[in-house]
């Protein structure tokens, strides 16, 4: 029987100042995990092989969260593929190595939906992964994040290695990315439409065409099923985390529209990418294994909106203000 994470285990949650790293943080305290190590990337640069390896040699972590990652919406990924390629690259490839070398129990590697094939039939099951080409505007990304999964697969293939791969749908969720270029959708809108409401614009530009669905999960749900996977599965192969509900991208929109309160029109801005049509997950698996999301989309929108009010000015990617 695998040992279970006690409350005084060494607990490493690589990229605890991200959306993920934070929300994983936060579960774990609420759990009683009272020996949680972090390190923000100008401490510990994950690229760096020579680095992490005397990081994990010195604080010798008995479980690890892979959280960090180079994260970006459908712009940043297609506009700068070769840095997305290379840092999840050497991120994931160093952490798993060096977990290995030390004797890490067990180590939990985030992917994402995007590994799936563009045209993969819907809901998009963790057998369709590598069954055709990827969707172009976050290929490079995906590419990374399938070298993750199988590394985590190859090694508890050859050395035994407790390794396992989450792939979440689209998160949200306080403490996420606000730069208007460089995040998600869901976020991005938030701060476009509270601005606008703000300043009583006529109209938000609303990127593509506005018919693309997305599945979005509550980023505490994400962390929920994150410590629910380490306590209970220790399988080769990526496991989908979403809620098995979508909408379009005009639908969401209206939605986070009604809760800030802008009362102008929607643009949508042809110009901009729609990326992949559809990806929605089927989340039979981790059903079958017991866990399901528990946060519904009017309510995390809703203690979204709120969380960015209360820190507006102050959150990930307000700094440098571009206008989307
Ligand atoms: N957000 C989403 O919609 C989804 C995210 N995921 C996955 O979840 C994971 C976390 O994503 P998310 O929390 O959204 O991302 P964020 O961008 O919010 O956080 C990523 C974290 O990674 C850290 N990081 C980045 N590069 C390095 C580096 N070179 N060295 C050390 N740390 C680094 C950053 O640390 P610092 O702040 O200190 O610079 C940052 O806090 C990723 O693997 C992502 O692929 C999967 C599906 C959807
Ligand atoms: C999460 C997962 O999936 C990500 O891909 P994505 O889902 O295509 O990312 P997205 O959230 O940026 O866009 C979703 C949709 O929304 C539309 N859209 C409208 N208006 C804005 C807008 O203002 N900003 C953004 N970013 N998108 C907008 C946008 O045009 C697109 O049609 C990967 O990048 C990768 O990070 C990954 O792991």
């Amino acid at each position: 029987m695998r040992p279970v994470m006690q409350p005084g285990d060494r607990i490493y949650v690589a990229g605890h100042r991200g959306l993920v790293g934070n929300a994983l943080v936060r579960a774990l305290k609420a759990d009683g995990y009272t020996n949680i190590i972090t390190r923000g990337s100008r401490e510990l640069d994950l690229r760096d092989q020579g680095a992490v390896q005397d990081f994990f040699e010195q604080e010798r972590p008995q479980y690890v969260f892979l959280a960090a990652a180079k994260v970006g919406g459908i712009h940043a990924n297609s506009t700068r593929p070769a840095e997305f390629l290379y840092d999840n690259l050497m991120i994931a490839a160093n952490v798993i190595q060096a977990a290995h070398e030390i004797g890490v129990t067990k180590l939990l590697n985030l992917g994402s939906t995007c590994i799936y094939p563009r045209d993969a039939a819907q809901p998009l099951r963790e057998d369709a992964l590598l069954t055709g080409p990827l969707e172009e505007t976050n290929r490079a990304y995906a590419v990374a994040k399938i070298a993750a999964i199988e590394l985590c697969d190859q090694y508890r293939a050859q050395y035994g290695d407790d390794f396992i791969s989450a792939m979440p749908t689209n998160l949200y969720g306080p403490g996420d990315n606000f730069d208007l270029m460089g995040s998600h959708v869901l976020p991005a809108l938030i701060r476009k439409l509270v601005d606008a409401r703000e300043e009583n614009a006529p109209t938000v530009s609303v990127w593509g065409s506005g018919t693309p669905l997305r599945e979005f999960l509550h980023v505490d749900d994400l962390a929920d099923a994150c410590l629910f996977l380490m306590r209970h599965v220790s399988e080769p192969g990526p496991i989908n985390v979403g809620t098995g509900q979508d909408l379009s991208i005009r639908e969401v929109a209206d939605k986070i529209k009604g809760v800030v309160g802008y009362s102008g029109e929607l643009a949508f801005d042809a110009s901009k990418p729609d990326g992949t049509p559809r990806k929605i997950t089927d989340v039979s698996r981790i059903h079958a294994l017991g866990w399901h999301h528990r946060i519904s989309l009017e309510e995390g929108l809703s203690n979204t909106v709120a969380w960015y009010l209360a820190h507006r000015g102050r959150v990930r990617g307000e700094a440098v203000a571009v206008a989307g």
